[in-house]
């Protein structure tokens, strides 16, 4: 069973978050100058009861998983583009790769249902079946099967977390999953379903349109309850979408901060959140994607995204991006001086 009992979430550390307010003003800065960074710097105090936080190494975790709603068209590329795209994560060639080399961080890769067997000395496998059914024609997978891979998610995060990693970044690749997506959103947020697709890996306008439509015609059918996770996952969800959520709902319960990153893993953010409403206190989302459903996720979550820079990839790159600016926040509060200590007049 997955329900909110099943994950204990520590509140954040609001006291530390008072002390570092107040420190933050000693320092050699008009004080609020650093604007959102110092919002950030308590924010990180508080989810890591720590009044100088460190989010150094980072972890990124990218789960991989096929979709049975391929079949029907949605997407640009073909499916088999999952299977090949975890060989070049495999390879280091991929964009997610690239910047997490650049942050220093931990770097797994996760098969949790992609269609293919794939073979890779380095590759986690942990396939809960070979992609989602097609959730036009019949329900993406069983409720074992979506508990089943949100518990996959939480082990792989916890055995990061034990490794010493202080930021938990998540990623994806499934080709199709904008069309999960939006599905998962949809029957979250009680939307309209055309307000929340978008091109993902780049259709045609035309087929934005059929898209919509396999969305409403599925939603129609399977009727997934917009409170129980598990039903909406069984019904219309992605395996990797479960992983990530798992992944998080394991990161706030020993207080890891958690880098959010574009369209599919703020979807699987809302997931974890009906599951627990507290997990959401541990994340932060990194940038704005331009899937037009993201403007709706985010304001869900209630999160302002840091960055916006046109960015619609996935694998986590987003967050691996923006990952610098926690690590400004935090060096922020560890290295600079305060007016005392470098004898700078804090008065007119
Ligand atoms: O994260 C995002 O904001 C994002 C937006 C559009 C596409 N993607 C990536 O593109 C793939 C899904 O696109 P699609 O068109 O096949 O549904 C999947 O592998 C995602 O990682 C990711
Ligand atoms: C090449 C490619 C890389 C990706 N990375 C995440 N989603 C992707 C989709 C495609 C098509």
């Amino acid at each position: 069973m997955t329900n909110d009992s099943n994950y204990t979430m520590p509140a954040l550390d609001k006291d530390t978050g008072h002390q570092v307010n107040e420190y933050m003003n000693t320092l050699t800065k008009p004080p609020g100058s650093l604007g959102r960074l110092e919002e950030l710097a308590r924010n990180l105090a508080e989810m890591t009861s720590n009044p100088f936080p460190i989010v150094t190494p980072p972890g990124v975790i990218v789960f991989a998983a096929d979709h049975g709603i391929t079949d029907e068209g949605v997407s640009a590329f073909p499916k088999e583009v999952t299977g090949q795209m975890v060989k070049n994560f495999l390879a280091g060639g991929a964009a997610i790769n690239v910047f997490s080399k650049q942050i220093s961080a931990q770097f797994e890769i996760v098969d949790i249902g992609v269609a293919a067997d794939i073979e890779g000395e380095a590759l986690i496998s942990k396939k809960v079946r070979y992609g989602t059914g097609n959730f036009s024609k019949e329900n993406a997978m069983t409720r074992e099967e979506a508990e089943k891979a949100i518990e996959v998610g939480f082990v792989e995060a916890e055995k990061l977390i034990q490794k010493g990693i202080k930021c938990l970044i998540l990623g994806e690749m499934g080709i199709g999953n904008t069309t999960t997506s939006s599905a998962i959103l949809a029957a979250i947020s009680g939307k309209e379903v055309h307000a929340l697709v978008g091109f993902g890996t780049g259709i045609p306008k035309d087929k934005i349109i059929h898209k919509q439509q396999v969305i409403e015609e599925a939603l129609k059918i399977r009727k997934p309850n917009p409170t129980d996770a598990i039903d909406i996952l069984s019904k219309v969800g992605g395996l990797e979408i479960a992983g990530m959520a798992g992944a998080m709902l394991a990161a706030a319960s020993n207080r890891i901060p958690i880098l959010v990153d574009g369209f599919i893993c703020t979807v699987a953010a809302l997931v974890a959140k009906l599951i627990n409403a507290d997990v959401a206190n541990y994340m932060i989302v990194s940038h704005r994607s331009v899937e037009p459903g993201h403007q709706t996720a985010i304001k869900l979550l209630e999160k302002e995204p840091l960055i916006d820079l046109g960015l619609r990839l996935g694998e986590g790159s987003g967050a691996a991006i923006a990952f610098p600016i926690l690590q400004s926040a935090t060096l922020m509060l560890k290295e600079m001086a305060t007016f005392t200590s470098a004898g700078v007049s804090d008065k007119a």
